[in-house]
């Protein structure tokens, strides 16, 4: 049978070479091939489908995604999959389970705090999978408060161990994915008591199952130690196929060498040691890590819901206003609908590359640490819980913009949109909450201004270097020409967040207790954080533009993205830049008419902009954002494709509606 591709007239508009755009949204051609690999594996597996997902009950979906898990990992074995295939092979399968927690931060959490016997020992062991494990941090009573966990692990000298307790109800471990079903291991967090004296929160490599063996038929905890889940979450399949768990120990045992000795130690005779020139802060290295890994992969996330409401946009067609009878519009070709839509689509190529530079970041930063130079871990720590918070807040809303601008049909489960929605809206809570991170990027940017004068500002908070410039310099744009200029954009976002920042930090000198007043203004704080992580957004994508970017008009598509993101945020955000007196009212309106002027430059170019994010129809799973675009007999199908359908007649219908159509109710 013939395919026939309904977007075809809008791929044919194209102003660009969409093979090489998809190298540049991959990264390299490297890449590009290496998902494309990946992707194609799982989408033409069978073990992978994932349409009835939504449909299962808890447990059958669980078992699901064990089973998806086992086959994952017997590819990797049998095709000889690298660390870095097998991480696109678990993404592309799209369903959170146990692995993520493994690979994701019980690993990385023994590389960045263990010993380098720790390591020898441990690492191996979790690497082939004779282990699983997961990373209990979180307690029931304190998430952001890490300071304030309570769990403890008391040392014994006698037996050379430490004693781990939960001494509350509020104590006990709560969320930990992987944790409640699955893994042999945790990585626990507790509160340090040597000598009866308290050393603050540490890591510990633990074992709290017999689950280690796996052939055991009996998988039960370990004497003094409750576990289970935490409970069905939100959204029918979404994030069920994790074992979120708890986890409560009464006295439980474990030799002295499994505390995670880089950051500090507890020698034989009792005597605790904080390691020379390492920072405690070390400790919270894997939150470091995964909050990168966020960003290296949100724009993923956002690329798909985008992708689903722009091809469902470029195929529906609604009546004129003109015409109530005709229906001549797409819905892409409304202005009201590009002004919603087309700020996601830049968002998503803004997000890809600001992951980029991310992990150029983190690596270069990896590299200091392991030679102990950690000169760059605050802004480090900074950079990816501002970006994690940024990028995590803008796709989740963005998915639920995607399904509205889809109408209805957004709504059905079959769009794909209702069930992106609820597996990635936690991930502004983990990992940190979003307002909690921008407080601590709050923290590290109204430090550096405070410090301006006796500390040279280095890495994303250069800008503040030219404080008076940025303070006293007015916006030059006089036409809305002079807005799609790189440098011009940065210097408005620059001077947006250091004036912001400047307020602010006045602000706060004014209080006599620095943390009351860091608590009374901390609104207007996570507001100088958002600003200055859009700069660092646009920044990044500006120097992504100074480039060489080959491909007939791809550096010219991807312009009027960049121009389209940083101009959205100057709309959006225009009270910043008024109430900041760098931008008149007259320069904030000619920014939203050269906006307008950007939308109706980057119409012919949509489809192929999220054609190059090269989804499968596997990965996308929406039958509003088909490749081919041949949506409405799919959608038909789809609903007949619902086990509601099976039959006219529901359970229940007999008794329930019967009785109301007989006038028979009295039986009931
Ligand atoms: C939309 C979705 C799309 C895509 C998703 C794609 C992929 C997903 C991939 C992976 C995700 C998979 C699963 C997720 C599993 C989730 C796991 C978890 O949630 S683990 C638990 C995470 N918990 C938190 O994040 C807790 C948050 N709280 C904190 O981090 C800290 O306590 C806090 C930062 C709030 C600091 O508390 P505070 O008491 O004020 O400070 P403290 O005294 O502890 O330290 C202050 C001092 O330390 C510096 N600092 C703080 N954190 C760090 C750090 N991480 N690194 C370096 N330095 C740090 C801080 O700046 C300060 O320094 P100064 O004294 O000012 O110099
Ligand atoms: C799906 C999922 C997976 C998870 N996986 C893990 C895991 O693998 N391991 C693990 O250890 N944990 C895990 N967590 C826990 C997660 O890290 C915490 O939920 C998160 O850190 C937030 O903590 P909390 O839930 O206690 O929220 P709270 O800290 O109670 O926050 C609640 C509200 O209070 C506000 N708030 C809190 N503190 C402040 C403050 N200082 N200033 C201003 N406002 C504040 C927040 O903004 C938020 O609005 C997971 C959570 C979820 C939802």
């Amino acid at each position: 049978m013939e395919l026939v591709d309904h977007l075809r007239d809008e791929r044919n508009k194209a102003q660009f070479d969409v093979e090489a755009m998809k190298v540049v949204w991959a990264g390299s051609p490297q890449e590009l091939q290496l998902c494309d690999r990946m992707a194609n594996l799982v989408a033409n597996h069978p073990a992978f489908e994932k349409l009835k997902r939504p449909m299962l009950v808890r447990k059958e979906l669980f078992k699901n995604s064990l089973r998806k898990a086992a086959y994952a990992r017997k590819l990797v074995i049998d095709l000889g999959l690298s660390e870095e295939e097998a991480k696109w092979l678990r993404f592309y399968i799209d369903e959170p389970t146990y692995p993520d927690l493994h690979w994701g931060m019980f690993i990385p959490a023994i590389e960045g705090q263990g010993s380098e016997e720790q390591k020898e020992k441990w690492l191996p062991l979790s690497r082939n999978m004779q282990i699983i494990g997961c990373y209990a941090q979180t307690e029931m009573g304190h998430g952001s408060n890490v300071q304030g966990l309570e769990t403890t692990a008391t040392f014994d000298a006698q037996q050379d161990h430490f004693i781990i307790h939960s001494p509350t109800l509020t104590s006990t471990k709560w969320w930990p994915g992987g944790l409640g079903k699955v893994s042999t291991h945790a990585v626990v967090y507790a509160r340090l008591i040597v000598n009866g004296e308290f050393h603050g929160v540490h890591g510990w490599y633990n074992y709290y199952s017999f689950s280690f063996f796996l052939y055991l038929e009996d998988h039960s905890p370990l004497p003094g130690i409750t576990v289970g889940d935490v409970g069905l979450k939100f959204g029918n399949g979404a994030y069920n196929t994790m074992d979120n768990g708890l986890l409560r120990f009464h006295h439980v045992r474990i030799p002295r060498n499994q505390m995670l000795m880089r950051v500090s130690q507890v020698s034989r005779e009792g005597k605790y040691m904080q390691c020379d020139d390492v920072p405690r802060q070390l400790i919270y290295g894997t939150m470091v890590s995964v909050r990168q890994t966020i960003v290296a992969m949100v724009s993923r996330t956002l690329s798909r819901a985008v992708c689903i409401a722009t091809r469902y946009s470029a195929l529906r067609r609604q009546h004129s206003s003109s015409s109530l009878v005709v229906p001549c519009f797409l819905m892409i070709d409304y202005q009201s609908q590009q002004s919603r839509l087309f700020p996601l689509l830049a968002s998503a190529y803004a997000f890809k590359f600001v992951g980029e530079w991310l992990k150029w970041l983190y690596t270069d930063v990896k590299q200091r640490l392991e030679a102990n130079d950690f000169s760059t871990l605050p802004e480090a720590h900074a950079s990816t819980a501002g970006l994690k918070s940024l990028t995590t807040s803008a796709t989740v809303d963005g998915i639920e913009e995607c399904m509205k601008l889809c109408g209805g049909d957004g709504y059905l489960v079959s769009s794909g949109l209702p069930e992106l929605f609820a597996v990635s809206v936690p991930a502004c809570t983990y990992e940190g909450d979003n307002t909690v991170l921008m407080l601590q990027v709050a923290r590290f940017v109204v430090k550096t201004v405070s410090e301006v004068g006796y500390k040279e500002p280095l890495g994303t908070s250069s800008y503040i270097r030219r404080l008076n410039t940025l303070l006293h310099n007015n916006c030059l744009v006089q036409t809305g020409e002079d807005w799609v200029k790189g440098d011009r954009i940065v210097e408005a976002f620059e001077a947006r967040a250091a004036r912001m920042a400047v307020t602010c930090t006045q602000h706060l000198a004014k209080f006599q207790d620095p943390e009351q007043g860091f608590s009374e203004l901390s609104a207007d704080l996570v507001e100088v954080a958002v600003a200055h992580c859009q700069l660092i957004v646009v920044s990044k994508f500006v120097e992504k533009l100074a480039q060489d970017i080959p491909g007939k008009g791809v550096k010219e598509a991807l312009e009027v993205l960049c121009y389209v993101y940083a101009l959205f945020l100057v709309h959006k955000h225009q009270g910043d830049f008024l109430v900041t007196g760098y931008l008149t009212p007259k320069q904030a309106s000619l920014a939203n008419r050269q906006l307008r002027i950007l939308y109706s430059r980057l119409r012919p170019n949509a489809i192929a902009l999220v054609d190059a994010f090269n989804h499968t129809d596997h990965y996308l799973s929406s039958v509003v954002g088909r490749y081919d675009g041949n949506v409405y007999p799919n959608l038909y199908q789809a609903a007949f494709n619902d086990p509601f359908n099976d039959s006219h007649v529901p359970d229940g219908y007999h008794q329930y509606i019967h009785p109301i159509l007989n006038q028979t109710l009295a039986k009931l």
